[in-house]
């Protein structure tokens, strides 16, 4: 699907609440956590997207809202962080009640410990939860995995979440689905058409709940998903989200107006 397909499958960007994965979605995928490249575009693009929607636009990331305040500090819409642990909306932060808390300060300490063991992989602390990554080291995925899985037997309430080339662990009641059902239910992200734009597993619950509620959703980048759009790469995607801001395609979709 071009660009230019993917647009004219939209419905009008001002009558859309748009949601945005940030990692393999806005930017490219790196061989670390810190080694992405922000594209220069981004900031002006999501102020554009911002513009249009009337604010009914918010990332929603498995990154930390901190994090993601860094990468984007100009950025000063709502930004869901850690799958939904973590929500800054008007400008306030919410976090998950284990954030900070000793049973997550255990993990964590462990997760480095078996990165330490395991050289190539990388322990990222998060406020609410912890990530190994293995992207330097597929090969001791399922080793990582027992052990990951063994570590988050032990915490009652906390679960292991497999992403690309990282296995988290995390709160067991969060989720991006309900992250985006939540926002879905505030202005001025309700009564629209809503889009998720993601790349990994932890994007695809969220676009089973849009979808189910006859909204949309887009994947990014290759592999299986439920989406029925799909963008090449990021660079495709923003590429068509600015066709979007400026008016172009949604061919299939009557305005409102
Ligand atoms: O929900 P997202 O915004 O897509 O965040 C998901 C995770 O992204 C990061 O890890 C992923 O990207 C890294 C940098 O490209 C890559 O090295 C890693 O293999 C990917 O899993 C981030 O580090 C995690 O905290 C996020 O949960």
């Amino acid at each position: 699907m071009s660009a230019r397909d993917l647009v004219a499958a939209l419905p009008p960007l001002r009558e859309t609440a748009v949601f945005l994965d940030f990692d393999g979605t806005l930017v490219d995928l790196a061989e670390t956590p810190d080694g992405i490249a922000v594209p220069e575009d981004l900031p002006d693009l999501l102020d554009r997207l911002t513009e249009v929607t009337g604010g009914a636009l918010a990332l929603v990331s498995g990154r930390s809202v901190g994090a993601l305040e860094e990468f984007l500090p100009g950025f000063e819409g709502v930004i869901i962080g850690g799958h939904g642990a973590e929500q800054r909306i008007d400008g306030l932060l919410e976090t998950h009640p284990l954030a900070g808390s000793e049973a997550l300060g255990q993990l964590t300490r462990a997760v480095e410990a078996l990165a330490r063991q395991h050289p190539g992989t990388i322990a990222e602390r998060k406020p609410t939860g912890v990530v190994l990554h293995y992207r330097r080291v597929p090969d001791l995925e399922a080793r990582l995995v027992s052990r990951m899985s063994d570590l988050a037997a032990t915490h009652p309430g906390i679960e292991l979440h497999r992403a690309k080339m990282a296995l988290e662990l995390r709160p067991d009641d969060i989720g991006k689905d309900i992250a985006v059902g939540l926002l879905r239910s505030r202005q001025p992200f309700d009564c629209r058409k809503a889009i998720l734009f993601g790349d990994d597993a932890t994007d695809e619950v969220a676009m089973r709940y849009l979808l189910d509620h006859g909204d949309l959703a887009c994947k990014v980048g290759t592999g299986e998903t439920g989406a029925p759009l799909r963008a090449e790469d990021p660079t495709e995607l923003r590429a068509a989200l600015w066709m979007w801001t400026s008016g172009e395609g949604s061919e299939a979709w009557p305005s409102k107006d």
